[in-house]
């Protein structure tokens, strides 16, 4: 996982375990493909709050604009990060080896009190963080906002193909 200070990031990937890196990889692959710096760890609300309070509090200044987290099971690291900083922050529930279904973690990641939002996709949806967090990021880029309409026309084309296909 790399987490270089040296470089200039706009998103920060986070998550509870490293065994959750083999979901959010999906969210650094996006993120990549549109071309958008990334940085990648483990931070644990649990196992490391001092760290993951540095994280939360240190994130903006760091020229991070957007925060991707994910966790398993009780999954309290994307509420917690997201009651410390003012960046937006993205959860990913991760459905963990030993999760109920991966119900505990969707709820504890979904259920946010008012005034602390976080923005929560599907089971194991890192791509669907990334692409939000590239959506958030075009909407002061504008080069990126044509490679995001390129990405949905792409996503259009193939179902009219297929569409076609069906049709004869
Ligand atoms: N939910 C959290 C937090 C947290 O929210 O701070 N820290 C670790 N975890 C989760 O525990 C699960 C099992 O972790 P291990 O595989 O390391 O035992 C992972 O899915 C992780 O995200």
């Amino acid at each position: 996982m790399s987490n270089t200070n040296s470089q200039n990031f706009s998103v920060g990937i986070i998550m509870g375990s490293k065994s959750d890196l083999p979901v959010m990889q999906d969210a650094a692959d996006i993120l990549k493909e549109f071309g958008i710096n990334y940085e990648i760890t483990v931070v644990s609300a649990h196992r490391t709050p001092e760290r993951m309070f540095n994280y939360a509090k240190e994130a903006q200044g760091r020229g991070l604009k957007v925060i991707i987290a994910g966790a398993g099971g009780a999954a309290h690291l994307p509420g917690m990060v997201a009651s410390i900083t003012t960046l937006p922050v993205i959860g990913v529930p991760v459905k963990s080896s030993n999760s109920i279904d991966g119900w505990d973690s969707i709820l504890s990641i979904l259920q946010m009190p008012n005034g602390i939002p976080v923005a929560t996709v599907a089971l194991n949806a890192a791509k669907n963080a990334g692409l939000l967090a590239a959506q958030i990021l075009a909407t002061a880029d504008e080069s990126l906002t044509i490679k995001m309409q390129a990405y949905k026309d792409e996503l259009r084309k193939k179902v009219e193909e297929t569409a076609a296909e069906m049709e004869g």
